[in-house]
């Protein structure tokens, strides 16, 4: 278990940005600008950065093990257009797999790639024997067809675990390469001793990369927990959330979780990333819960330096994980 710490002040709950290359700190040049203050926090923070460094270590070793074997693990990725997010979280991808030793396979298409150009670094990374694992940079730009694209990934290489197959094996119980922010989410819970089984948890959003395998992964044998699946058709979002010992919001409305919809006590985990432009005009990153949630809640992890990083630590996990199988 990771020795626990309380937050005193929101500026503990929001750690600097300086391990992704982000101009100023966020794309669009903001740094952290317009963050909401709060005096008292009580909450224990759940610490992604410190869980992601830990979990890094022991993946060093293991690439080290492979070595011996004269395995060396590669994780591709393949970037389409230049939003500058997707820019950022492709770079930390990289300079993560530089910490490890895992080695990189970068590939870069233009915004006004095509369907073709797409799918053939698709079969190109498929074919590619020192891949262990790719994943491709969501969201593609509109003329591309996201999930032929993802149908087409080598289900054995897929290090995202968002294969139709992958997560058909999830829903089956079988094994398979998880999807890495859900998978993160129940490690990062598990190393702080946040009790999952028994444990009512209302997620909130039903995406395919967070909420939907969340709820699967939350409901195995194997974490017990009881779930309730919110989603924007939801009638009364408060009434679920108090009633819930663990809220994890991963609906990419900013501030949508409110210290009121909280039961006390409650373990909050904020999945929400979302780009807002301050009144002064900057870029910056907000989650999706309100600062005064920190001051009912029992844990939180925040956004940024909760789950982001965790999503990181599990695609290095997922890559290794496949280059220990051979
Ligand atoms: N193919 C995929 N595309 C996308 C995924 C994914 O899991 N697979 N998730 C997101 C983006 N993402 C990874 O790709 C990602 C987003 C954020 C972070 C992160 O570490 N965030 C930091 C804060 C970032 C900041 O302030 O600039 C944090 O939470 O501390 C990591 C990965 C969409 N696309």
């Amino acid at each position: 278990m990771l020795r626990t710490r309380r937050a005193r002040d929101s500026r503990e709950l929001l750690p600097d940005h300086a391990d992704l290359e982000v101009g100023g700190g966020l794309p669009g040049g903001g740094g952290g600008g317009g963050r909401e203050t709060i005096e008292s926090v009580t909450a224990t923070l759940l610490d992604g950065k410190a869980a992601a460094a830990a979990i890094k270590d022991d993946l060093r070793a293991r690439v080290k093990a492979l070595a011996e074997r004269g395995i060396v693990p590669g994780l591709g990725t393949v970037l389409v257009g230049e939003d500058p997010g997707s820019q950022a979280y492709v770079n930390g991808k990289h300079r993560d797999c530089a910490e490890v030793g895992i080695a990189s396979i970068r590939r870069e298409l233009p915004g006004d790639a095509t369907q073709e150009q797409v799918e053939a670094v698709v079969a190109e990374l498929n074919a590619d024997p020192a891949c262990h694992g790719y994943i491709v940079q969501l969201p593609l730009p509109p003329q591309i067809d996201t999930q032929r694209i993802l149908e087409l990934i080598d289900p054995d290489k897929d290090a995202d675990g968002l294969h139709p197959i992958n997560l058909g094996r999830l829903v089956l119980g079988y094994d398979g390469p998880l999807p890495c922010t859900p998978r993160g989410i129940v490690d990062l819970l598990r190393r702080y001793d946040v009790p999952l089984r028994g444990a009512e948890v209302a997620v909130v959003g039903r995406g395919n990369t967070v909420g939907r395998p969340l709820g699967l992964l939350l409901t195995r044998r194997t974490e017990n927990a009881t779930v309730t699946l919110c989603h924007t058709g939801t009638l009364d979002l408060g009434t679920h959330t108090r009633a819930a010992d663990i809220v994890i919001v991963a609906a990419g409305v900013p501030g949508l979780l409110t210290a009121d919809m909280v039961k006390p006590g409650a373990a909050v985990v904020d999945v929400g990333i979302t780009r807002v432009v301050g009144e002064d005009g900057k870029g910056r990153y907000t989650g999706d819960v309100s600062a005064e949630v920190a001051e009912v809640a029992g844990a939180i992890a925040p956004m940024p330096g909760g789950v982001g990083p965790m999503t990181r630590a599990m695609l290095l996990t997922n890559v290794v994980e496949r280059a220990e199988r051979g």
